[in-house]
Order: C-alpha cells, then structure tokens, then sequence
C-alpha cells in the first residue's frame, strides 16, 4: 500500500478521499494564498495547488515514497477567480452577483511522488447552476456562517445544496477534490489509485 499525504487543511477533501478507501496523512501547507494574484481563475488555482503540493512535499514528517496532494479550489464568475469570502458582506454580495448565474468551479490538483521528485499537476473544472435566492435566503444562508468557509461561498452537499440547481461535471471536483483526475495524476506518474486503498471493502 502506497501513503498518500493529503497537503490541505480541508475537511471536505479528507472526508472525501476517506470515503474513496483512502486514508490520508494531512500534513497542511499552510501557504498564504494571497501572493499570486491576477492570474485566470484555472490557472491561479493550479499554481496554488503547486505551491501547496511543493510546500509539504520538503517536510521531514513526510513519510518515504509517499505520494503528495495539494489541491485549491476558486469560483470563476465573470471571468473573476474567487475563494473564501473576506466576511459576511462580501458573501453577500458575491450571492446578490452569482445567484441565478452560472459559475465555474476549478480546483488545481498537483500530485508529486517523493521518489524521485516526479510531479503531476492539473486543473478540473464543473460548471455550477446557481438558484435565484431571495435577499432573505442570502442573509440566512450567509447567517449559517457556511459561505464564509468555503470557496465560491457555496457548497454542492451541504447547506448550499439546495441553492445548486446543476453542474455539468465532476461533483467531487465541486466539494474539493476531483477523484477522477487524482486517478489520472498517479497513473501518470506510473502509480495506481488502488494501490492507495486502506480498506478492501465497499460502503
Ligand atoms: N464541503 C464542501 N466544501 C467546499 C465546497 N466548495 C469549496 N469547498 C471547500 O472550500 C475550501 C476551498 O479553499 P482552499 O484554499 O482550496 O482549501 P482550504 O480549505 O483553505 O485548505 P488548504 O488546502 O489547506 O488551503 C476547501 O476546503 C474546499 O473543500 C463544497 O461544495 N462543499
């Protein structure tokens, strides 16, 4: 069995690769977002994923041969790439832009193996329908403190599912880590996705 070292502070990402039979060592990057701005919200995101991935992968408390994933995740709206909201007014006032509107979540992937420095990196992008809530149902989804943990300020499977009225792709790649594409990174860098189960069996 192969470690995976999970290089994010994100409960969604870990519960979801634990609910894939993987069980990560999370070891956070602790790298400050803010210092790459203005690039396209695909390409921020790849890049910060890179930053996180490298970040962690020169820890000493990274197991040998581990694999290392570092993952960021950002709303494009109106060509505009935006994470976590600054405060409860700016949840708003992202929600009174994006509601009934389309977004495009991306989140970066970067897969580095330890042995022999091998990196794979890329982005997944889901298109996300947004309901078109009420001025009250802002306030009270803002109010629930929810959106302000999270990118976009919306979750597909939590208190926001009920304001997501579609996407067109991965949802996983929505609440943090695109599985699909993890399998992709490791298969290019010559490791297996089944190698990293703990479990061997189903639900
Ligand atoms: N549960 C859930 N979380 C979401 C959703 N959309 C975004 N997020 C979370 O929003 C956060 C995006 O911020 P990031 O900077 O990528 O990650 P982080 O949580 O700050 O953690 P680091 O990787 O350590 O930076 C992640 O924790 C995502 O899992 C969603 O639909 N559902």
């Amino acid at each position: 069995m192969t470690t995976l070292v999970l290089a994010s502070a994100s409960p969604a990402r870990l519960a979801t690769l634990r609910q894939a039979g993987v069980e990560p060592v999370v070891i956070v990057s602790g790298v400050d977002e803010s210092q790459l701005d203005g690039l396209p919200p695909a390409e921020l995101a790849l890049q910060l994923a890179e930053l996180k991935c490298a970040a962690v992968a020169q820890r000493d408390e990274v197991p040998a041969g581990a694999l290392v994933l570092g993952c960021d995740s950002v709303l494009e709206l109106d060509g505009e790439a935006y994470g976590k909201p600054d405060d409860a007014a700016d949840a708003v006032r992202r929600w009174r832009a994006m509601r009934g509107r389309t977004g495009v979540l991306h989140t970066g992937h970067c897969v580095r193996a330890t042995a022999g420095d091998r990196v794979a990196a890329a982005t997944a992008s889901t298109t996300v329908h947004f309901a078109d809530l009420s001025d009250e149902e802002i306030d009270a989804y803002v109010a629930t403190g929810e959106p302000l943990q999270v990118a976009g300020a919306f979750t597909v499977d939590g208190l926001g599912g009920a304001f997501v009225t579609g996407i067109e792709g991965d949802h996983h790649n929505v609440v943090g880590v695109s599985l699909p594409l993890v399998r992709e990174l490791l298969s290019e860098l010559g490791e297996s996705w089944t190698e990293l189960w703990t479990r061997n069996v189903a639900l």
